[in-house]
């Protein structure tokens, strides 16, 4: 799905955080939010993501004006075709490994075939395999990411939005977790990454410089 942000501002607290931005991610492509620590990078990326409204400007999905949707619109875009592996994880910690994983889908309602097979092999690719009993509040940083990204993956969400998503993993797990993403743009979603990690960058296929 096109995602497109035109001449969008955003005043936090009455200071101006974004003014004026503009910018176009593509399917298929991983597009990389850069820029200085406090330009705007997440809230941009939140504002595409239709979790922060913005004061001016339109959002745009596939083409179709989403700025002014109503709440149920925005959960039904999170539902059906979103993912989101933001720095909080979003992760609920009083629940298992499997469902923090398979709980979009199950709260859709949605029969998936092979479920659990599919949940293992989500599992095995984000190198959390053997842990699906686990309560999610027992890993680390590092794994709670990869945690949000086999949700990410188990969904096949049409459109990734991801925070520093490199920040808490060490060398090994950055460039597997850099490869999932890049997966994913391959099979035709939209990854739109905010980021100061260079490795992560070059995965890029566009750069947005923001308040640029
Ligand atoms: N909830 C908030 N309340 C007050 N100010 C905020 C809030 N969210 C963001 N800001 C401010 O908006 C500006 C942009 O923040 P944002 O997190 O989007 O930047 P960033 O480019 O992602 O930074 P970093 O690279 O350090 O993560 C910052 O100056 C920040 O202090």
């Amino acid at each position: 799905m096109l995602i497109e942000g035109q001449d969008l501002s955003v005043a936090i607290g009455g200071r101006p955080v974004l003014e004026g931005e503009t910018i176009s991610c593509e399917p298929g492509m991983m597009t990389a939010l850069v820029g200085p620590s406090g330009c705007g990078k997440t809230t941009l990326l939140h504002c595409l993501g239709l979790l922060l409204p913005v004061d001016q400007g339109r959002i745009l999905n596939g083409g179709k004006d989403v700025t002014k949707y109503s709440t149920e619109a925005r959960r039904r875009f999170w539902r059906d075709h979103a993912a989101f592996i933001l720095q909080d994880y979003g992760i609920m910690e009083e629940e298992s490994v499997a469902f923090n994983v398979t709980m979009g889908v199950s709260l859709l309602g949605k029969r998936v075939t092979g479920n659990q097979e599919r949940l293992m092999e989500v599992l095995e690719q984000t190198g959390l395999q053997g842990r699906e009993k686990e309560m999610a509040s027992h890993l680390s940083g590092g794994e709670k990411q990869r945690l949000a990204l086999a949700r990410a993956i188990y969904k096949d969400a049409s459109v990734l939005f991801i925070d520093e998503p490199t920040a808490s993993l060490d060398a090994a797990n950055r460039r597997k977790v850099i490869e999932l993403f890049s997966d994913f743009a391959m099979r035709g979603s939209t990854v739109i990454v905010a980021t100061h990690d260079s490795e992560m960058i070059n995965a890029c296929d566009v750069l947005h410089e923001v308040g640029s």
